[in-house]
């Protein structure tokens, strides 16, 4: 069904439309010209009146005319960024659209052919059409942003893709910041506590722990002697069977204490020796829940096929800084060792899924994490790790990264330096695409990159499941409150009237 004609000077990126009656944006139209089927979205509407344009400032007139009833002439002005063309293998147009060139509604096969056919993940529809779209699950190797303001649907989006990947016989591994994946009734869901076996660790991540920081050089070398003479003496014992499991941990606090103790007197400054210390002691009284040298290295943890989640919700953040980072070196290097020797390694790829990604991944701050998100973000995709970072503070996320993420689920933006920040870190995000961000609604996303054919604006489909971060049932609650005093105080009368 025709919906307007191009008007003015078009290019082979855009045309502007003159439509026979109001339009949405983001509907997706079809100008046929010159053996071109182009395909356009609408990225901006305009409506005006020819009468009442902007120099009118005289009200009687608006209101003698509108006792005229809808005499007064008005327009409707579409935007349509060209998006392929149908007839040349969905590339660019290669001439552009003349004046008068009819533009009609997309029809759903039309549209099929391209969002729903290639795909293996269904995500959710086009707005305002049936027409289902699905991402191409190789290219979540090229890494993926979920970006969106608070509460405009990111957790919903990651269960959604987790859950749909995992039934594929996929593996997700979750970061799961404020436990509400833990605790979801994702399918597949396997749990995974954060334990950390110094065995497997570096001295720089034991000292992320401890929250030596990279240029307390003094501390950080006595630390680092300590940890590598501790553990090597373990593995040895270990070896030769001369500590029991069950003396594990508490052998590992004795020996690295008196270790620091050593380490630390053959420094000049005693000081240093005294602050690694208590950084050890505090640490270790703090969090000796998650040292554990029985617990096996963290890629015999991860499972194919399932959504593994890591909960980091009773760890403060230097902590979780270091079991993130721990578990994104031992996966990177793990499945660089299973491309070598098929025998060992991690045997399967894997999304590594980092939630409150801003605060790991800070443009202002060089935390461990963030090393690794970047090792992964350069070498990941040779070896099957993809990366998915989820963030509503998109400026605050390293440039770098951000702009290795080749594929993009943005939801509602609506802070404009968000949204300049993720242009300026995307080469496949166009301005008038992005002016669309703040009018999207929950749950509504812009889908750019590799994962999809073409930038498809989808409402993504609602997961089905329980998940924490969900709003929650505040009528629901206090109703159940109210009926539990009630009982509450009916059990009281009760009791006192047996009293009486
Ligand atoms: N695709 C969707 N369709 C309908 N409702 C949705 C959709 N996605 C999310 N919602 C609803 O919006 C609310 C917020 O969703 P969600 O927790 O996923 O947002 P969020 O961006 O992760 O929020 P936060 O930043 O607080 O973690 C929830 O009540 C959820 O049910």
């Amino acid at each position: 069904m025709i919906i307007g004609y191009v008007i003015g000077q078009a290019t082979t990126q855009e045309a502007l439309i003159l439509a026979e009656r109001p339009v949405r944006l983001g509907t997706y139209v079809v100008l046929e010209y010159d053996n071109v089927k182009a395909l356009g979205l609408i990225t901006n509407v305009t409506r005006g009146s020819p009468m009442l344009d902007d120099n009118m400032n005289d009200i009687e007139i608006v209101q003698r005319l509108k006792q005229f009833n809808n005499s007064i002439p008005v327009y409707t002005k579409a935007k349509v960024k060209m998006l392929c063309d149908m007839n040349n293998h969905f590339l660019m147009p290669d001439i552009p659209p003349f004046a008068g060139t009819p533009a009609r509604e997309a029809e759903d096969e039309e549209l099929k052919s391209i969002y729903s056919q290639d795909g293996q993940i269904r995500i959710g529809s086009l707005i305002g059409k049936n027409v289902e779209v699905k991402l191409n699950i190789n290219s979540f190797a090229r890494h993926l942003a979920i970006l969106a303001a608070t509460g405009s649907g990111k957790s919903n989006t990651v269960a959604v893709l987790s859950q749909r990947i995992s039934e594929l016989g996929g593996s997700v591994l979750i970061f799961d910041y404020h436990g509400e994946y833990y605790d979801s009734d994702i399918k597949n869901l396997n749990r995974i506590e954060p334990k950390l076996n110094p065995l497997y660790m570096t001295p720089r991540e034991f000292s992320t722990l401890l929250e030596i920081r990279e240029n307390a050089i003094i501390q950080y070398r006595i630390l680092r002697r300590a940890f590598i003479k501790v553990t090597n003496e373990i593995r040895e014992k270990l070896k030769e069977g001369q500590i029991p499991f069950s003396t594990l941990n508490s052998q590992f606090y004795e020996l690295m204490r008196d270790e620091l103790e050593t380490q630390g007197n053959s420094d000049k400054k005693s000081s240093a020796k005294d602050e690694v210390l208590n950084k050890f002691e505090e640490f270790m009284d703090r969090y000796s829940n998650v040292i554990d040298l029985t617990s096996s290295d963290i890629i015999e943890k991860v499972k194919r096929g399932k959504v593994n989640v890591v909960s980091l919700t009773q760890l403060d953040e230097d902590s979780m800084d270091a079991v993130v980072s721990h578990y994104l070196r031992r996966i990177l290097d793990s499945r660089k060792d299973f491309k070598r020797s098929k025998n060992s390694g991690l045997k399967f790829p894997i999304i590594a899924v980092i939630e409150e990604a801003h605060v790991f991944l800070s443009k202002n701050e060089n935390t461990l994490t963030k090393y690794w998100a970047s090792r992964i973000a350069r070498e990941g995709r040779k070896f099957g790790v993809g990366l998915t970072i989820v963030s509503q503070r998109p400026k605050g996320l390293d440039e770098n990264i951000l702009s290795q993420m080749t594929n993009k689920i943005i939801l509602k933006i609506i802070e404009p330096t968000d949204k300049k920040y993720i242009l300026e870190s995307s080469d496949n995000l166009s301005e008038d695409l992005a002016e669309q961000l703040s009018s999207l609604d929950v749950g509504e996303a812009i889908i750019i990159g590799k994962i999809v054919k073409l930038p498809a604006v989808v409402k993504i489909d609602m997961f089905e499941g329980k998940l924490l971060g969900s709003d929650p049932d505040m009528i629901g609650e206090w109703k159940r409150a109210e009926e539990n005093e009630r009982i509450a105080k009916g059990f009281a009368d009760f009791g006192t009237e047996i009293g009486d």
